[in-house]
């Protein structure tokens, strides 16, 4: 620790973050002037009582501003008991890492900081696998987690702020939200920052003595040791301060965290530096009474008082021409000590692993479909395998061992008519204005049919089965238990890993087998062999049934891929559309096990008229049911006789004219109107059949199944659209089975063969 008196300012700094020679800043430090000063007066030693709570009466006019050795000296002027050396200290703590600049691109090898003493017990390569495995971290977006009442974990990373502090055992950080950032990606704060529901929540933990889990990015600027893992679990700290500063002239807020289990050193402390002064080693904190507000605070800076109540019009009232990045926070306030109610974890770090239990469904609950901490080498393991977990770093393997699920399990028989065939009740639901149907009997499904207004030769079919279909031999009931049995290669595969935070996954599981289909998540590629008895007969069992339902003339060929999907307890497929370019117009999904919820909805850009990001108005016609469907439509009629440039220049002005675009749709009425036309309840054995690439370009559809659920999708791929090297070794056999749905034409306990 540098006590002899060469420490440097906060700001001057080694390229290595350790503080350099001093010398007296130019742009001097704030301190009360003597009278003031007299104030500061230490009581005691403990850390937690207060001390004296004087009543500051806020600046007198006249002041200076003092050197940094005034500082010092005036420090010890008002307590003698005060090491100087702890001013140093509070610069040197202060300064950290604070001018090294790390990058999305910088590799742990250019990291210019010391290594950690020790090793996470917990750590993520992706944070799609962090919040997937962590109860306690959980929030894919913000820096925050927690309820709006109870707040679970924090995470920062990236470059910190002045005054932020990431030491071995006090934290001190600023509350997300409402930074505005400039075109060099610095954040500045335009207004007042407003208690949102993460700061009222961080306020509750204080009061309540809740504690909380924090987490570090690899790019914590002021983290003092190099952050080997892309995220990393710090522990579990006491949150003990909410107070208020000011960035640019507006109001921010900042915590103060301490870590709760101080006997071992913590495992970031970097080596090759002497450990830092434990909490509770430095005298109790300066408290005073604010004139304004009439609050205690405490002394936060070691330059002097300030009111840091964050509902106080003086909090943080820094002298003009001051620069408020120069002051420096006070050892007494960092390092104290607080008492805490709690002295035991409120759960472990390391979070226990799902077993079996009594539960014949363990194997497939949402518990199970989250990820593990290995426990070989504390990676968070994402659940990526239907058959379990499997570290890519170090092999250790876990699984919960699978029992198939009987139907009866999954889905709820009182729901189909158990005189009519056994048909399933009903439940779709659509807007007339946007949608039309029929219904028919055929081949034992009962098929309701819906056309979308504006979109010529269009539909999408629903097969809904009846006993018959279910219990066909080699039909839904078969398949349901056969995919259980068999791993046919489900596991969720990686969809992006653009944004730095590492591989992001889907939600449910899937197996390609055909053509390789590559929109949104690349599948591995298996061929319609037979190993995959069940993919088989559901491909030829599709290309049957789409048979049926597209006209003859438009010369309907048999699919050439299947996508199985697999999804366990409460996991879903979101909005999306099957609408590439190299996909014939025709897509048909075999549902098994638990139903789900099908809906339909114009995709966003079609519904508003304009592109979401630049909010241009979108090039294709509007069709019934978007936004000022009779304007648009109208507008757009105009201009068919000019040529593409001309159009482009009228539409331009639409935004406008035309009330394009979602933020023009004020009113929330209007943004509500952006709903599902169509829903259907899709139950075991039935089938959906979507025809139109209309469909795909102008609408998107979801899935959110109510349980256990598999569904297998037959699309067909045009080779030509396929890079040759993606292209599978051998072609795609035909299908060899050639369903033909004669079963389901025979009389009851009739012979198909007769
Ligand atoms: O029915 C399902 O589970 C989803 C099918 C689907 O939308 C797809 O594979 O694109």
């Amino acid at each position: 620790m540098p006590t002899d008196g060469n420490q440097a300012y906060a700001g001057e700094v080694q390229p290595t973050g350790v503080p350099t020679k001093s010398s007296a800043p130019t742009d001097l430090p704030y301190l009360p002037p003597s009278s003031s000063r007299k104030s500061l007066k230490r009581k005691g030693t403990s850390l937690v009582k207060p001390s004296a709570k004087k009543r500051f009466t806020g600046r007198p006019s006249g002041h200076v501003l003092p050197s940094f050795d005034e500082v010092v000296q005036a420090i010890q002027d008002a307590d003698p008991g005060l090491d100087v050396g702890l001013v140093h200290t509070a610069a040197s703590l202060h300064v950290g890492n604070r001018d090294i600049v790390l990058s999305k691109d910088t590799s742990p090898e250019d990291d210019p900081r010391p290594e950690p003493i020790g090793h996470p017990a917990v750590w993520a390569t992706s944070r799609c696998h962090l919040c997937s495995t962590l109860p306690y971290f959980q929030s894919y977006k913000s820096g925050i987690y927690s309820n709006g009442t109870a707040v679970y974990g924090f995470m920062f990373d990236g470059e910190n702020m002045p005054r932020d502090y990431v030491g071995a055992d006090a934290l001190i950080f600023r509350a997300g939200g409402g930074w505005t950032e400039d075109e060099n990606g610095v954040r500045t704060r335009n207004e007042d920052q407003t208690l949102n529901p993460g700061i009222i929540a961080v306020q509750l933990a204080v009061q309540e003595q809740t504690p909380i889990v924090i987490i570090s990015g690899r790019l914590t600027s002021k983290m003092q040791s190099k952050m080997k893992y892309l995220y990393s679990v710090l522990g579990w700290f006491k949150p003990t301060h909410v107070f208020a500063e000011k960035a640019n002239g507006k109001k921010v807020f900042r915590y103060r965290l301490e870590r709760m289990f101080t006997e071992e050193q913590s495992w970031w402390a970097p080596t090759g530096r002497d450990p830092e002064p434990p909490l509770g080693s430095q005298p109790a904190p300066i408290e005073k009474t604010c004139a304004v507000c009439e609050k205690v605070s405490q002394q936060i800076y070691v330059q002097g008082w300030m009111c840091s109540n964050i509902d106080c019009t003086s909090a943080f009232d820094v002298p003009a021409g001051q620069n408020p990045d120069d002051l420096i926070l006070d050892p007494r306030f960092l390092l104290q000590k607080t008492e805490w109610l709690h002295s035991t974890t409120p759960e472990p770090l390391v979070p226990n692993l799902p077993s079996a239990g009594s539960k014949s469904v363990a194997h497939i609950t949402r518990n199970a479909s989250r990820g593990v901490v290995c426990r070989g080498c504390g990676c968070c393991i994402p659940r990526k395998l239907w058959k379990g977990w499997e570290c890519s770093h170090c092999g250790w393997e876990y699984s919960i061992p699978p029992q198939v699920i009987p139907l009866g399990d999954v889905q709820d028989d009182n729901q189909f008519h158990e005189d009519d065939g056994g048909y399933a009740r009903s439940y779709s639901k659509c807007t007339d204005s946007v949608i039309s149907r029929e219904f028919s009997l055929q081949y034992n499904y009962r098929v309701a049919t819906y056309h979308i207004n504006g979109l010529s030769g269009c539909f999408v079919s629903h097969l809904i089965a009846n006993r018959k279909v279910r219990e066909e031999p080699n039909g839904p009931n078969d398949m349901f238990a056969q995919l259980q049995e068999q791993d046919i290669g489900l596991r969720r595969h990686t969809i992006s890993d653009k944004k730095g935070e590492g591989e992001s996954l889907p939600n449910h599981f899937s197996a390609n087998f055909g053509m390789p289909y590559k929109y949104v998540i690349a599948t591995k590629n298996e061929p319609f062999s037979d190993d995959y008895g069940i993919i088989n007969q559901a491909r030829s069992r599709l290309t049957w049934a789409a048979h049926q339902a597209v006209p003859k003339n438009e010369g309907f060929t048999e699919f050439n891929e299947i996508l199985a999907c697999g999804y366990f307890e409460t996991q879903k497929m979101k909005y999306h559309s099957d609408g590439e370019d190299d996909l014939g117009p025709t897509v048909a999904t075999l549902s098994l096990g638990a139903p789900a919820t099908m809906k339909f909805r114009m995709k966003s850009n079609h519904f508003y008229g304009a592109t979401k990001a630049a909010e241009k108005a979108v090039q294709s016609e509007p069709k019934p049911g978007c936004l000022n469907y009779e304007a648009r439509k109208q507008a757009w009629d105009e201009i068919q006789h000019l040529s593409k440039k001309n159009q482009g220049e009228q539409m331009s002005s639409w935004t406008k004219t035309l009330g394009l675009g979602k933020s023009q749709a004020k009113s929330t009425a209007k943004r509500e109107s952006h709903s599902a036309v169509l829903q259907l309840t899709l139950r075991h054995g039935d089938i959906v059949i979507m025809h139109g690439g209309a469909i795909q370009h102008y609408y998107e559809h979801e899935v959110v199944p109510d349980g256990f659920r598999f569904a297998l999708t037959a699309r067909t791929i045009d080779p030509k659209t396929i890079n040759s090297g993606d292209l599978p070794v051998e072609s795609v056999k035909p299908d060899h089975i050639k369903y033909d749905g004669s079963y389901l034409l025979a009389p009851p306990g009739g012979d198909i063969s007769t």
